[in-house]
């Protein structure tokens, strides 16, 4: 595991809500349960389950937004999860969120997202490149080697924004979403994520949003095959995402179409485990795309909620799949090419992991 969490890793499939510290979601659920908003004692066996149902986990997301879902917290949580990735040796990290509304607290979409910058600006303990075109970036291009793991200098991170439509959402919503990713381009969200409960939705509501979100320029990952679906799996292979999550009920013809379009994975192996997407690693269609050199990339899906880490995916990986270090490291590099950040960044990148070689006795 210490190797592991030595690695640099790039963390492209990660929502801000499920990677929220379990210390910090108890907290958050004995604070309202004094205050009487909830019943703390029918929350906290929700909390401490370790096997959860998809549906379950849905069931979790809205308990969790109900405890997390005001300006303070949101800030808290997205700096808290920053630090938390940073200080496994998280090099890059594209960070997933839904801007949400909620009209009772006067929270609208903007103000969620300005939440979530508060957070971002507020983290101290690392250092934090996420707005491509202010000095923070050239800051930290400069200051490298960077993320020398293990000798104790000062972590730093890039962080990216994709901004999520939940799949309970109307078009409206939906395409509130994507200017709202366009207004706040300069500020680092360089895409649309398709996420929400699989058994929710239609995938025409979104595809308007989608479309325009793609005309603009904004990058589009897609939530695909996390259920047996075969149309919407189909369709949203025709509209060639720039990646997909989970992939677990594809069929023949979606293997074939994937593979066609070279769209790569995002690969969540204990999130597909514990919602028994995919029934065991054994079985994971890891194997046969890592086997057909397909670009896949390892990601952690809700740390918090699947109580895993990037570092720990690592390690399953390799003892599910028999990696070694070597192809382990490859691994994780080649994850850089899948990013949706500019060149710049992608040679910093590289050059962190050509650093790392040494330290990592490679
Ligand atoms: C387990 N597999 C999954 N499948 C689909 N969507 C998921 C998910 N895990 C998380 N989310 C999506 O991310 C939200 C939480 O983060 P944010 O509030 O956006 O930060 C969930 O409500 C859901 O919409
Ligand atoms: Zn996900």
């Amino acid at each position: 595991m210490e190797w592991c969490v030595s690695l640099p890793k790039v963390e492209l499939h990660a929502h801000l809500n499920g990677s929220i510290r379990g210390s910090t979601l108890f907290e958050l659920a004995r604070v309202l349960g004094e205050k009487g908003v909830i019943v703390f004692s029918d929350v906290e066996h929700v909390i401490l389950k370790n096997d959860r149902s998809l549906t379950e986990v849905f069931k979790l997301f809205d308990l969790i937004h109900i405890l997390t879902t005001d300006h303070t917290t949101v800030k808290r949580i997205t700096q808290e999860v920053i630090e938390d990735f940073a200080s496994e040796n998280v090099v890059y990290l594209e960070l997933r969120t839904t801007p949400k509304r909620n009209d009772s607290i006067g929270m609208t979409k903007r103000s969620y997202m300005e939440a979530v910058m508060e957070g971002l600006r507020a983290v101290s303990t690392v250092d934090v490149a996420f707005a491509p075109h202010n000095v923070d970036a050239g800051s930290l291009r400069e200051s490298l080697p960077i993320n020398d793991a293990c000798d104790g200098k000062r972590k730093k991170i890039y962080v990216r924004l994709l901004l999520s439509i939940d799949r309970r959402e109307s078009t409206a919503a939906a395409m509130e979403t994507v200017k709202l990713a366009l207004e706040m381009r300069d500020l680092g969200v360089l895409g649309i994520d398709l996420s929400g409960n699989p058994v929710v939705g239609e995938w025409m509501t979104y595809l308007p949003a989608l479309e325009f979100a793609r005309e603009h320029g904004l990058y589009v990952t897609l939530h695909c095959g996390e259920v047996p679906n075969p149309k919407e799996i189909q369709a949203m292979l025709d509209f060639i995402p720039q990646r997909v999550g989970h992939a677990c009920y594809f069929e023949e013809d979606d293997w074939k179409k994937l593979k066609h379009y070279n769209i790569p994975v995002e690969i969540c192996l204990t999130s597909n485990i514990v919602t028994a997407s995919v029934s065991s690693l054994d079985v994971h269609h890891f194997a046969d795309l890592y086997n057909a050199k397909h670009p896949i990339v390892l990601c952690t899906d809700d740390a918090g909620v699947f109580s895993t880490s990037l570092s720990n995916e690592y390690k399953v990986a390799a003892s599910a799949f028999g990696l070694g270090k070597r192809e382990m490291f490859q691994l994780a590099k080649n994850a850089i090419e899948f990013i949706f950040a500019d060149d710049g960044v992608k040679q910093d990148l590289r050059k962190i992991f050509d650093l790392a070689t040494k330290k990592l006795d490679l």
